[in-house]
């Protein structure tokens, strides 16, 4: 026993002998620095390098913290035992993250790195403008010094990326309108259910739209390379009630854009048409509907001499929604132009973020200036037509759980005769088949009466008006043609003549 304490006496003597040694040979003002020297001489023997990414940088928050946390959380649902979960302001998705000090490895282009969740106890606060938490967060990132110079900067990159696109798909979108005073923009969450699932409409024709606009959104570096700007126009026509409004709903839903619904006769000037543009965020679809109502196309030349800032473009009264060719002039203030909203759709300010998509919608393509259709500023123009046997077909699959093989094939035989030549838009046959959901075979042979009806009708009004009448939807049916099949580099000064043109006529 004695022994024992002899020379546990002497150990605890040999170490205050060295605690003292330490000091005089390593003074405080040295110590810093020596173990900086320690970590380098670690540093050169150790094969890994060490990134830190704190919560908190300074006094402002770290994007990066937060990137490198959702990205994690796509990975991290599938492997974790324990997890954090978080649901963020206006979104109706939750997010997994790794609890504190959890680790994780992640691989990237063939590189393998670790990550771990840092959380440590904040010390006592000093005074800051700003409190902090009491708990500082932070991600270290561990990757081998040879991967460090070839994934470093690319691995970050698609980290924001991929962040960024897992935040879009959880947060909701948004539908954003001028107010009553014409401010820029107010949002509200927009929750429109329809799809391209939903959509009645020829289903060569959806596909066709539906890969456009995937095309669109994935086509960043083939926009970067032939030089154009990231973004996109559609012009969607047709009778009331075919499905415009709920196509640019689909369209939003399934891109998981953003909508600005813009009220032309809400804004009073081109420059304000350009504020209201440069205030839209990328990846959002800029709708006017109804745009031969919204703007009065007058004579540009005439314009053009009198005065130069407005071109002698300007709205047309609200109240007289019925199509241009009855203007205001510029009185009243109301200066936007069409070249202010040619401009706003193709022009330089056009540019100013990007991926954006444009929709005009019309009930009256032939009302529109043919400069505002030309490819370049409507690249797609998609006739909504009445109802067809293909979107019939949709809607009776939803509206009444009807799939294929389950209607009697007589029935359908006779639905697909008369459909064509009843010319009822989906809104009608789908108040119809809404009417009649309790009860199928009551809601099918309603609708199978109705449409024979309307058939009728039709031919009995076509037979009436005669020969006159067919000639009258040759030519509407050629106009259409040359407006499905815009050139480029269409000429709007002939364009502007020709409306001059039919501007006199209809005076005389
Ligand atoms: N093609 C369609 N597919 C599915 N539902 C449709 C379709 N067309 C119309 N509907 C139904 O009719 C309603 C009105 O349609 P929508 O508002 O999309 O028509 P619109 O073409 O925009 O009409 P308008 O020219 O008057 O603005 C929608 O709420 C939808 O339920
Ligand atoms: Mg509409």
């Amino acid at each position: 026993m004695k022994e024992y304490w002899g020379s546990l006496a002497s150990i605890l003597g040999v170490l205050a002998f060295c605690q003292s040694l330490l000091q005089v040979l390593f003074p405080p003002e040295l110590r810093f620095a020596t173990l900086k020297l320690f970590n380098r001489i670690f540093n050169v023997f150790t094969s890994y390098c060490y990134f830190d990414i704190t919560e908190i940088d300074g006094v402002n928050t770290n994007e990066l913290y937060n990137a490198v946390q959702l990205y994690l959380s796509s990975s991290v649902s599938i492997s974790g035992s324990r997890l954090s979960l978080t649901r963020a302001l206006n979104s109706s998705a939750i997010t997994f993250g790794l609890t504190s000090n959890d680790t994780l490895f992640d691989t990237f282009n063939g590189v393998t790195v670790l990550w771990e969740h840092i959380v440590t106890q904040r010390q006592a606060q000093t005074f800051s403008w700003r409190p902090l938490p009491d708990e500082k967060r932070g991600f270290t990132l561990r990757i081998k010094k040879k991967d460090k110079s070839l994934i470093l900067d690319s691995y970050l990159d698609y980290i924001m990326e991929k962040a960024n696109e897992i935040r879009r798909k959880n947060e909701d979108r948004l539908l954003g309108s001028l107010d009553s005073r014409g401010h820029p923009w107010e949002s509200v969450p927009f929750k429109h259910p329809s799809t391209f699932e939903t959509l009645a409409m020829d289903p060569v024709k959806k596909s066709e739209i539906m890969e456009d606009l995937k095309d669109f959104a994935n086509g960043q570096s083939f926009y970067l390379k032939t030089g154009r700007a990231w973004k996109r126009g559609y012009l969607l026509y047709g009778p009331p009630g075919t499905g415009k409004s709920s196509m640019i709903a689909a369209m939003a839903n399934y891109l998981g854009y953003d909508i600005y619904d813009l009220e032309l006769t809400e804004v009073h000037n081109n420059s304000e048409l350009r504020k209201l543009l440069m205030k839209t965020s990328s990846k959002s679809i800029i709708v006017i509907e109804d745009i031969d109502c919204s703007i009065h196309l007058s004579n540009r030349k005439k314009g053009s001499t009198n005065n130069s800032s407005s071109i002698g473009r300007s709205y047309c009264d609200p109240e007289m929604r019925s199509g241009p060719g009855v203007g205001t002039g510029d009185e009243g203030g109301n200066s936007i132009t069409l070249s202010g909203l040619l401009n706003f759709t193709d022009g330089l300010w056009s540019c100013c973020g990007s991926e954006r998509i444009f929709v005009f919608t019309t009930n009256h393509i032939d009302k529109l200036d043919p400069a505002l259709l030309r490819s370049g500023r409507m690249d797609m123009h998609v006739f909504m037509s009445y109802c067809s046997f293909p979107s019939l077909k949709i809607l009776l699959k939803n509206y009444l759980s009807f799939e294929e093989g389950d209607l009697d094939g007589e029935i359908l035989k006779k639905l697909e005769e008369v459909i064509d030549k009843a010319e009822m838009t989906p809104a009608d046959i789908s108040e119809l088949l809404i009417k009649n959901r309790r009860n199928k075979d009551k809601a099918v042979i309603e609708l199978l009466e109705t449409l024979k009806e309307k058939a009728e009708r039709k031919l009995k009004s076509g037979e009436c008006v005669g020969d006159k009448n067919l000639n009258d939807v040759e030519e509407e049916e050629q106009e259409k043609r040359a407006l499905e099949s815009p050139k480029e580099g269409c000429n709007f000064e002939d364009s502007i003549e020709k409306q001059e043109d039919d501007e006199e006529k209809k005076i005389k």
